[in-house]
């Protein structure tokens, strides 16, 4: 790819997990009264004829890897299991409250933190509470993140056992140099073993995450990783782009300078080197950072159209309305966001006084939610239509304008009443979708919000 084309694109900009992103949301917040009819609207519409998504969120860990952005709460203290999970089961006996219909979970996703930080016996408590006032949906599709570090093949069947079938492992890099400045340890067996494991009980699919852009992190450390991936196969694999945000509080990225950070063509190359050996090794390039074998649920859903993108990246399953719980977690009601507060100590007292945790969100006027299906098309499939009245544009000229020089350095086509991106262009997804973010161009932020688009 040309240098300059990098350089003159590579600006900060949203990861779009959401529209409005999170820095956008109302200023006011939202009304938890809302919040709960937007909750109730969207469970009506959707429960008995889709079902819906839960997101758990686990936050703890044993220790701090100084490059992470996820919330979490570091702690070798594992009493605080008991009294996490029985507020997560509190707060999801709220949200039951508010509907009449048993709940039907199509998808469900513990990610954290570390959820293996939990020992079995406590996993599987926190699965039959959630299914003590919950069904599962028949074609459920049930996931979680693991630590290579610290999962137990115990772990692995218990929540086989409970209807999990894939599994996500942070694996990050194999390189000595990088762990060791990233704080993470971790050798290759370590992830050996719990793939393995994996497969044995059943799983369907394992997903390997990956990272490129870390400290000290050359081609050569690239190379190595994607080789040693590649003999475990795993079926889908993420490929983030590292996101340097050490300003967000709690996210404690540190132990290492900015000078150490492979930066702008440097980083570009190692996702290119990266993208090709995947796709030598018989990988499909899946919306802006995932790979899957052919085989994998998430290929069909590209090639079929289903794809959709939420907080926790891409997935094959959408469903109206997802119920996020768990201190941080996001929900999305299709009209409205909402997220829990930010640390476990004010999300169980919050919980423990019978509220809803909330403490920001955002309601999704009609052009919101219009913009909102364009950008996840863009994000998704790389190419939206404004042609049919439910997707009209307003002022949809003044976007184009904000396209031309991308246009001319042919990184997005523009037709009559639709757009689409190039397979070259792939890289700068974030930046076309820039020009159709309302809120964005609006109120240019003043400070730095986003990581890097490149
Ligand atoms: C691959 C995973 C990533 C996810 N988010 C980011 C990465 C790299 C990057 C990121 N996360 C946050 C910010 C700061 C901007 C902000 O909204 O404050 C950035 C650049 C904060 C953040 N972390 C999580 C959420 C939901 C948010 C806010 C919205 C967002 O940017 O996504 C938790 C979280 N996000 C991701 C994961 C995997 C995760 C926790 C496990 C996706
Ligand atoms: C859930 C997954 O999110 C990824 N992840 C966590 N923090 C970051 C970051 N700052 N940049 C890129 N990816 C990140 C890791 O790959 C982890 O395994
Ligand atoms: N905490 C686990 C790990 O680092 C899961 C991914 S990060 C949220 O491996
Ligand atoms: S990468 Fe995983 S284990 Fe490490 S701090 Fe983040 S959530 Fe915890």
């Amino acid at each position: 790819m040309k240098k300059s084309l990098i350089q003159k694109y590579n600006i900060p900009g949203p990861r779009y997990t959401s529209y409005p992103t999170v820095p956008y949301w109302n200023k006011e917040g939202i009304d938890k009264q809302d919040w709960i009819a937007s909750f109730q609207k969207s469970f009506i519409e959707s429960n008995y004829s889709e079902g819906i998504s839960i997101y758990i969120h686990l936050p703890f860990c044993e220790s701090l890897c100084t490059f992470c952005a996820c919330h979490k709460h570091i702690t070798k203290r594992h009493e605080v299991e008991e009294e996490y999970i029985e507020t997560v089961l509190k707060e999801w006996k709220l949200y039951v409250a508010l509907v009449d219909e048993k709940p039907i979970i199509k998808e469900l996703h513990l990610g954290g933190g570390t959820p293996t930080f939990f020992s079995k016996e406590n996993l599987k408590y926190l699965m039959d509470g959630i299914f003590s006032i919950a069904e599962k949906h028949p074609d459920h599709e049930f996931s979680f993140e693991g630590h290579p570090n610290n999962t137990t093949k115990e772990q692995l069947q218990t929540l086989f056992d409970c209807g999990f079938t894939r599994v996500s492992f942070g694996v990050q890099d194999y390189n000595e140099k990088v762990q060791k400045s990233i704080h993470r340890i971790q050798p290759f067996e370590a992830v050996e073993q719990v793939t393995k494991w994996s497969r044995e009980i059943g799983y369907d699919s394992v997903s390997h995450d990956l990272i490129f852009g870390l400290p000290f992190q050359t081609k050569e450390a690239v190379i190595h990783t994607i080789n040693k991936t590649k003999e475990l196969q795993p079926d889908r694999i993420s490929f983030y782009s590292y996101a340097h945000v050490p300003w967000v509080k709690g996210v404690g990225q540190r132990g290492f300078n900015e000078d150490d950070l492979p930066k702008n063509d440097e980083k570009r190359e190692l996702y290119e080197i990266g993208k090709e050996l995947f796709a030598e090794l018989g990988y499909e390039e899946i919306g802006m950072d995932h790979f899957a074998l052919k085989t994998d649920s998430l290929y069909e859903a590209t090639i079929n159209k289903t794809i959709h993108r939420n907080f926790m990246g891409y997935t094959a399953n959408k469903t109206l309305l997802m119920v996020g719980l768990g201190m941080s977690a996001i929900s999305d009601s299709w009209y409205a966001f909402a997220q829990n507060v930010k640390t476990v100590k004010e999300y169980q007292k919050l919980v423990n006084e019978g509220e809803i945790p909330i403490f920001r969100g955002h309601l999704l006027s009609e052009e919101d939610r219009i913009m909102r299906k364009h950008i996840l098309n863009m994000m998704c499939n790389f190419t939206t239509s404004w042609e049919a009245d439910h997707m009209k544009i307003k002022n949809v000229e003044k976007h184009l304008k904000l396209l031309e020089e991308m246009e001319k350095d042919g990184l997005v086509e523009v037709y009559e009443n639709s757009l689409s991106i190039p397979e070259k262009a792939r890289p700068y997804v974030r930046n076309i979708c820039m020009a159709f973010d309302l809120h964005l161009l609006e109120n240019k932020p003043k400070t730095q919000l986003f990581s890097m688009t490149i």
